[in-house]
């Protein structure tokens, strides 16, 4: 947006959490800049809703520093839209008693930016249903135009893939490669990691045990051993 300073995305710098004597994430750190895709994966109880967590505020970092564009980042999860943050949830999460329309258009009163963000999404045509009458893939696109509204400068997704088909989740992946602002991806589905990322990292029990390139990701030993020899 005009008004906006010029970005240079969000910087995770040492990030530890600590729940008691667990140790959830350890020593991350992560760059994502402006028209990048870098996502996050590795096995159940790695650290990836905590690493998400953190970065919307619901978790404060044990230690370790935020930015986003060059300025510390302390969220707090009501203030997302407020520094150009949005996320869409596993599943949906939208209003059932609101219209597809109505649910884009909860937190941004523009409605041509509403309907834009729609037609982004490819459920423009869904705009006056509820969300009840439409299937699960269309209601998944609804939910990322429901983000994408604010024009964010960062978008978090979490399990994007989830429930969705080969054919849908190509055309969710053209979506995302499509977005000109900082993306953070947890999923569990490689195909789509493997096609949208720019980078990845990958966490083990809170500890980044490789990151780089999806090319460079793919062909790591220890990556192969620990997860995605396990996942084939
Ligand atoms: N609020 C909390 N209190 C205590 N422990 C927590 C809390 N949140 C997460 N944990 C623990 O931190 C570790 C990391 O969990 P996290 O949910 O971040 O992993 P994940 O990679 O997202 O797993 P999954 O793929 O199953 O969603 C786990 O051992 C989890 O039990």
């Amino acid at each position: 947006m005009p008004h906006q300073p010029p970005s240079d995305g969000l910087t995770l710098h040492d990030i530890s959490v600590r729940f008691g004597g667990l140790t959830a994430l350890d020593g991350v750190s992560l760059r994502v800049p402006p028209g990048r895709t870098v996502g996050v994966i590795g096995p159940n109880g790695a650290g990836k809703t905590t690493l998400f967590n953190v970065v919307c505020g619901f978790v404060a970092p044990t230690s370790g520093q935020l930015t986003l564009d060059g300025r510390p980042l302390r969220p707090r999860p009501h203030q997302l839209k407020k520094r150009g943050i949005a996320r869409t949830l596993q599943g949906v999460g939208l209003f059932p008693s609101l219209t597809v329309l109505e649910n884009v258009l909860v937190g941004e009163s523009d409605r041509d930016r509403a309907e834009a963000a729609l037609e982004r999404c490819g459920a423009a045509s869904y705009r006056d249903e509820k969300p009840a009458s439409l299937p699960y893939a269309i209601r998944k696109r609804v939910a990322l135009a429901r983000a994408l509204v604010s024009d964010p400068r960062l978008l978090l997704l979490d399990e994007p893939a989830g429930g969705l088909g080969v054919q849908e989740i190509e055309e969710l992946g053209e979506l995302i490669t499509g977005l000109s602002c900082s993306v953070l991806l947890v999923e569990h589905h490689m195909d789509l990691v493997m096609t949208v990322c720019d980078e990845i990292l990958v966490l083990d029990f809170g500890k980044p045990v490789a990151h780089g390139t999806p090319e460079e990701i793919r062909t790591d030993e220890a990556v192969a051993d620990a997860y995605l020899g396990a996942a084939a």
